[in-house]
């Protein structure tokens, strides 16, 4: 078995796209800060990225939230590894996800938010794969709608690897 990966979105078609959602996050929210938060580990890439793109002031923080484990296949099972370090009372919240797939993290992390008392609550995703989704969720930024294939690299994994790849690839598993 060999595993192959086909580039699917460039470092700077990425790059390109992250530019474009900061400049809307920014225009949105003129005269505000807001209160990213980065969805561990997949997000981290992207979160970086976006968050040097947006001129309103930034503060991150970090849940991580697992349900893919080590398989191509989301286990169905949402569960909170780690959880925020602050509260996010009061504050804009935008929920940062390197993919929205099945729809189930997002779905969850909205539901478990929105009770917290946030003043806003929006949802970015890097990647969308609307064939996918099982469960309806409004996603507020959105860079690229791709094909229901399973992808790889910025911060995405297949049990573990291949995170650090520069751009986004599909990966083939042979
Ligand atoms: O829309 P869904 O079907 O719920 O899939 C999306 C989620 O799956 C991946 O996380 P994963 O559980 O693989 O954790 P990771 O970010 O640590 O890789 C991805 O980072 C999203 O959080
Ligand atoms: O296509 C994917 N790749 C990596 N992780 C994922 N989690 C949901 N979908 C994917």
């Amino acid at each position: 078995m060999s595993e192959q990966i086909r580039v699917l979105l460039s470092e700077e078609e990425l790059d390109r796209k992250i530019a474009e959602l900061g400049e809307r996050i920014s225009k949105d929210y003129e005269g505000e800060s807001v209160h990213l938060i980065c969805i561990l580990k997949g997000s981290i890439f992207f979160t970086c990225e976006l968050a040097k793109r947006i001129t309103v002031p930034v503060t991150i923080d970090f849940m991580c939230v697992s349900s893919y484990g080590a398989s191509t296949v989301s286990s169905g099972k949402i569960t909170i590894k780690k959880d925020l370090e602050e509260s996010i009372e009061g504050r804009n919240v935008i929920v940062i996800e390197d993919i929205i797939d099945t729809g189930r993290t997002l779905r969850y992390l909205l539901d478990d938010l929105s009770a917290r008392g946030p003043k806003s609550l929006k949802l970015c995703a890097m990647l969308d794969k609307p064939d996918r989704r099982i469960t309806d969720v409004a996603v507020d930024y959105t860079g690229f709608e791709i094909p229901d294939e399973f992808v790889v690299g910025y911060g995405l994994d297949y049990d573990q690897r291949y995170r650090n790849l520069p751009y986004i690839g599909i990966l083939d598993l042979g």
